[in-house]
């Protein structure tokens, strides 16, 4: 008789994380197995919980609640909430899949991730009344939406016995710079969007150049543009060498590998945003498909130097892709007269 596949709520999800995020999937395929479904897992529960966020149509009244909740929704196989688009639609109106499959997730694993859930919803609940003022209130939106996420990762890690815990502190870091970049790439994007807009960057910085944040997008003000995207730039690359620790703590390749690329990804990122007024015009994206490049040069590398820098045989100068950055900071920091 015809194969009915045994477990078609698991193929929804390798499908859905492919559909979604072609980047984060192929770093999650490099994890080992008893890994790669919890954060499967992990991500499509924040991703769903983030489209929800996300969705400026959806009324603040009905949609703080389901933040609030999400936590406990992903143990109702029933439960769903229409919205999104596209393929974010199409996870939001399946979600049962994904619920099927984290009931299936180990005990700690899901305490895990219901736990990061349930704190991150209360985070961008917060938000939704709170606009981001000060540099403060900017790292602490960060901390809900992607600094959490990097708690629960290194949870996830610790629970399969395959790392040792690192603080928190290094843990949201990891978070903080991706989100952070993120946020710079997609200036635009994020002020056009319709209904309503979304302002991420943080007054503190943006009132020193113009009266509005949507004035950075104008022609007439492209100089000090420039010159604010440089600060949030160099806002950003604070958190490299906290980054580069949390790394260096790492054991596991398929783990370091799975960590170093969207970290490699997110310094190309900068780089290509640093003093770029192309940001006020168009979303700078990095080459399609240079994610797939990163993890064969990541392999290709542990190959030639015959292990990878975790094993801490290390490469011959340790952390070759980062000198020139780290450099850079600690030009800038000196120029600024800051240098710790
Ligand atoms: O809507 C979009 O497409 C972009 O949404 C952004 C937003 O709305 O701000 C924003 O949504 C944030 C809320 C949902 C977080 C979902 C997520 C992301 C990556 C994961 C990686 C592995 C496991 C679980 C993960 C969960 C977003 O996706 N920003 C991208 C940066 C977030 C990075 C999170 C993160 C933190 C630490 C990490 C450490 C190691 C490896 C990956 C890491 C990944
Ligand atoms: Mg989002
Ligand atoms: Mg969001």
């Amino acid at each position: 008789e015809k194969q009915i596949p045994s477990q078609p709520h698991w193929a929804f999800c390798y499908i859905m994380i492919h559909k979604v995020s072609r980047s984060f999937s192929l770093v999650i395929q490099q994890l080992p197995v008893e890994l790669r479904d919890a954060v499967c897992i992990f991500y499509l529960v924040l991703r769903a919980l983030d489209t929800v966020e996300d969705d400026t149509s959806v009324a603040t009244e009905v949609k703080v609640p389901i933040l609030m909740s999400f936590h406990r929704h992903v143990y109702d196989r029933e439960w769903h909430f229409s919205c999104g688009t596209k393929d974010y639609k199409v996870l939001m109106d399946q979600f049962h899949h994904v619920s099927t499959a984290f009931l299936e997730l180990g005990k700690h694993y899901k305490e895990a991730i219901e736990d990061i859930t349930m704190r991150m919803g209360a985070g961008m609940a917060k938000f939704i009344y709170k606009e981001v003022e000060t540099i403060d209130d900017y790292d602490e939106y960060c901390h809900y939406v992607a600094g959490l996420v990097g708690l629960g990762l290194s949870k996830l890690f610790f629970i399969s016995g395959r790392e040792d815990s690192v603080s928190d502190s290094l843990c949201n870091s990891m978070g903080l710079f991706l989100q952070k970049t993120n946020i710079i790439r997609d200036y635009l994007e994020d002020i056009n969007e319709v209904p309503k807009c979304r302002m991420f960057w943080p007054r503190q910085i943006w009132n020193k150049y113009v009266n509005k944040l949507e004035d950075l997008k104008y022609e007439e003000n492209s100089v000090k543009a420039v010159q604010c995207l440089n600060e949030m730039v160099t806002n950003a690359l604070a958190h490299v060498e906290d980054c580069l620790t949390y790394m260096s703590t790492l054991r596991d390749p398929a783990i370091f590998r799975f960590c170093a690329i969207p970290q490699v990804m997110a310094i190309g990122t900068l780089a290509k945003c640093y003093n770029n007024i192309e940001v006020f015009k168009g979303v700078v994206k990095m080459r399609r498909g240079l994610t797939a490049k990163v993890i064969d040069h990541t392999r290709a590398m542990a190959d030639v130097y015959g292990c990878c820098p975790c094993c801490h045989g290390g490469y011959p100068s340790r952390i070759p892709i980062w000198k020139p950055a780290l450099d850079h900071v600690t030009d800038v920091r000196k120029k600024d007269g800051t240098s710790s």
